[in-house]
Formats: C-alpha cells, structure tokens, sequence
C-alpha cells in the first residue's frame, strides 16, 4: 500500500459519518503519489497526516428571534483548515444540508485552490444548517448579527476572512461586515464579497463565472481552438452559472440550456444571462417564494421549459458542459450521455459537482476535464484581490481587476498542465491541478516545521 493509499484508508476510518469529506480527501490524495514519491521527506515528516486535519474547528450556537418571536436555533461552524501560506479564506454557506462533514470538504478543497491562485491565502470554509429561503431580511439580518456574534472572535484580516458561497451573498455578507465592525470598533477588510460603497471588489460578483471561462478557453487557446462557434450546457442558473453563460457568449459560443432545483430551460437563440440576471434577483428578493427558473421563457418566449430533475441538461448534445451549480449533481449516467452526444470538455464552476465515477468515466473517453479547484478558482482569487485593494486602501477599475483574473486564470491553467505533464500524466488536469496545489503548501508546511 503507498503512503497516500494508506492515508485515504486512515481518512476512511476516522470520518465513516462525512461521505462528502472522504469523497474530496480520496480524490485529492488519490493523485498526489507521483509528488510523494519525489519526495520522500514528506512522509518521514507526516506531511499527510497533518495536512488531512484541520487547524481548528469552531462549532456553535446561533440563537435568533423569527418575526413571530418565536426563538429559533442553528447550528454555526467554521472549519479553519490550513494557513501555512495565509489567513484561511473560504466562504460560509448557509443551507439545511450543511453538515461538518461538507464543510470539511469544501475547505480541504479550498487549501490547494486558493494555493493555485498564487496569492497568499490558507484554507477554510464555514456556514450553518440556517435555510435563508422564504425569511425575511429582517429574519436575515439578525441571524447574520447572531452568527457574527460568535464568530467575531475567531476572525479578522489577517487571521481568517470568511465571504460568501450558498445561501450568503452581498446582503448577508454586508450584514456580518456590520456587525463585526460594531463590536470590534474597527473598520477592516474582514470579510470579502463587501458591497462596492464599503471596500468591495469591483469584478468580484462575475469573477468565478468569468474565471472559468477563462480558464477553459486557455486548454482550448492551447489546443489551437476557441469558444467560437462552440454549444455549451450549464448545469444551474446562479452566481456562477449567469457570469459563465455572460463569458462564454462574449467569446462566441452559445449556451444552449442551463437549469435550477426546479427543471432547466433550453433557449435554442442562447441563454440571455440578463434574463438570468432577473430571475435570480427576484428569487433572492424574498418577496414571491413561488419563483422559478420557469419564469425564464415569459422573457424569451423561443424558450422552453422542462419541469423536473435539472440533470436534463446533460442530455442535449453539446461541446462544452459546466456543471455550475453544487456537488455530486453530475453522475456517471449523465457522463455517459455527455461522452455519447460528443461532449469533449467539461469545466466545473462548482465544488466538486462531478461523482468519482462520472469523473473517471469522462477521462477514460477522452474529455478535457478541469477540476472545480482550478476551473472555479476565480472567486477567490478576486477576493484575494479586494483583501489587497483593502490593505492599500485602494479601489481598481473594473478592467483592472478583469485583467488581473484573466490573466491569472490563464497563467493557472499553464501551471496545471505543466505540472500534469512532469509527473508523466499528461493531460490529467485533475492531477496537475492537485499535485501543484499540493507542493505549494507543501513547501511551507515543511519549511515551518511540524505545527
Ligand atoms: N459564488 C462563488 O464565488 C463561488 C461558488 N463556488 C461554488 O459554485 C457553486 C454554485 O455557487 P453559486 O453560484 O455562488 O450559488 P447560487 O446559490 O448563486 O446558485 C446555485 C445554483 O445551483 C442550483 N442548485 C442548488 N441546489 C441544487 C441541487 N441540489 N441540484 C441542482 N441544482 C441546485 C440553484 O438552483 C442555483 O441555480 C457551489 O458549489 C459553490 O460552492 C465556487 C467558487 C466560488
Ligand atoms: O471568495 C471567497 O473567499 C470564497 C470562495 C469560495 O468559497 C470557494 O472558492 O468555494
């Protein structure tokens, strides 16, 4: 048994209750042989053992008040994972389906992600079970102030700086910046994803959609073709989903579907991503619970819309799919019908969207397949960005900002692939992309010795 193979069976054993973990830890440790056997000094150092554990998890209570006066109570985490090459950085989801087990696996991701940015940012992801649909923003704003009210202590600009992922974005996010700052009696760029009028980065809102097109379009640069002409799926409709549709007809190709938790839509002139834009909006506005990605073709009336599973997207023929909307929403079947309607990339806008299976499925039938960790690395790049533009006390254009992401998700994509090819997997983005992550922390870990 190699060292990384006996490691994912310690993971396997330790952690039976958080399939989610153990799916990201086999995954990403099931690639990092070829660097562990150029380096035997990581195992001498139990470089795996520690970098499998995280630093620190906070677990705690957030009592707040519904707008009936009824107490409700949810459960708060932070899991501060690794910060050998910066502060943790990682967003908050609030979903009822978050669990310490996804947490984990979301920050385990988020080390070698944020490694491959090139900027200095550690690990760590955080959220709670609070579901934010059908409450009001007065119940929003209070369990914000409830969450922070813990969480204060444990965060800060040059410690842990938290921003948003499911379930948290600009309102929530400008909630907790007001409450930190309240009670630490500091103004600090402690959380990223800010509103523009209180230090927020512009760019921020569509650089993870943009950065993955980007990203794509430099394997295809690099192979001598372009988003020109190209039929692309997309799996969800939103902050991710509506920036990638914008990018990718920017570049030239045309979105033929994109879905929500509802069914998916099929626009045989091309997803508008200002309709997109629109739905979203009035879906997070609260006001009408019954909104849907149905509403779609009252704008676009070439549309069509297909109630049910919105897996019905990766059975159009297409060039390019992106799975953009959240884990484990593409199975082996429906890589299957990718490969079969002549699918030849797939680019992952979210975390972890592709099963184990359906992700080997598609790179033993030759697709391209670019793991989220890189692909959907824009997000935190720019926010790594808005971290700097805070420090300097500095706000850059948007093209500044856009041209920074661009070129960095392009040069991330180069690293990626030359990492693959010198440990002799050519084309294996899944391993470069792993691998290069890795060595990165990797080397700080060990040049600080065994913390
Ligand atoms: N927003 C960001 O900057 C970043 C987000 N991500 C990841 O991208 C993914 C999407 O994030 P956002 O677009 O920000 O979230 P969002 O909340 O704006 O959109 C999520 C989309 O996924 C759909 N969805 C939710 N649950 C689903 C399910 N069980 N089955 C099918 N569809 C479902 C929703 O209908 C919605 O269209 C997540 O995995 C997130 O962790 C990754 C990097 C950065
Ligand atoms: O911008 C951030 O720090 C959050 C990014 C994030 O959570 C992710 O990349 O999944």
């Amino acid at each position: 048994m190699t060292y990384a193979e006996r490691i994912i069976e310690q993971v396997k054993a330790k952690n039976a209750e958080q399939p989610e973990f153990i799916q990201a830890a086999t995954e990403i440790l099931g690639t990092l042989q070829p660097a562990l056997d150029a380096h035997p000094e990581f195992e001498e150092a139990a470089l795996l053992e520690r970098i499998i554990e995280p630093e620190r998890i906070i677990q705690f209570r957030v009592p707040w008040v519904d707008d009936s006066g009824k107490v409700q109570v949810n459960r708060g985490f932070r899991v501060e994972y690794n910060s050998a090459i910066g502060p943790y950085k990682g967003g908050l989801r609030f979903n009822p389906t978050v669990t310490l087990g996804m947490l984990k696996f979301l920050g385990f991701e988020q080390i070698f992600k944020n490694a491959l940015t090139t900027l200095p940012m550690g690990g760590g992801k955080g959220g709670s079970d609070f579901d934010p649909k059908g409450k009001s923003n007065n119940e929003i704003m209070r369990f914000c102030q409830s969450f922070i009210d813990e969480l204060y202590r444990h965060i800060g600009p040059n410690t842990d700086v938290p921003a948003g992922d499911l379930g948290v974005g600009g309102r929530e996010v400008g909630y907790m910046f007001g409450q930190y700052k309240r009670l630490r009696n500091e103004w600090t760029g402690v959380l990223t994803g800010k509103g523009l009028s209180f230090g927020g980065s512009l760019a921020r809102t569509e650089a993870t959609g943009y950065g993955l097109v980007y990203f794509v379009d430099e394997y295809l640069k690099s192979n001598g073709d372009s988003f020109e002409g190209k039929n692309v799926v997309v799996h969800g409709s939103g902050n991710v989903a509506i920036y990638a549709v914008q990018k990718v007809s920017q570049l030239g190709g045309k979105v033929l579907a994109c879905s929500d938790t509802k069914g998916w839509v099929e626009d045989p002139d091309g997803i508008d991503y200002q309709v997109l834009e629109h739905v979203y909006n009035k879906k997070r506005s609260g006001h009408d619970k019954g909104v849907s990605l149905a509403m779609y073709v009252d704008e676009r009336p070439n549309a069509t819309w297909h109630e049910g599973d919105g897996r019905g997207v990766w059975q159009l023929p297409c060039d390019i799919a992106l799975p953009c909307a959240r884990e484990n929403t593409l199975h082996l079947d429906d890589a299957k019908a990718l490969v079969a309607n002549g699918c030849k990339v797939v680019g992952e806008g979210a975390n972890m969207p592709t099963t184990l299976d359906a992700t080997e499925y598609l790179q033993e039938n030759g697709v391209a397949f670019m793991p989220g960790k890189a692909a959907n690395a824009g997000g935190v790049l720019v926010s790594g960005l808005e971290m700097s533009q805070n420090a300097e006390h500095l706000s850059w254009t948007f093209e500044e900002v856009d041209g920074k992401l661009e070129q960095l998700m392009r040069g991330m994509f180069h690293n990626v692939d030359d990492t693959a090819k010198k440990y002799g997997h050519e084309g294996n983005f899944v391993m470069g992309a792993n691998i290069a992550g890795f060595l990165k922390v990797a080397d700080a870990m060990m040049t600080q010795g065994i913390v």
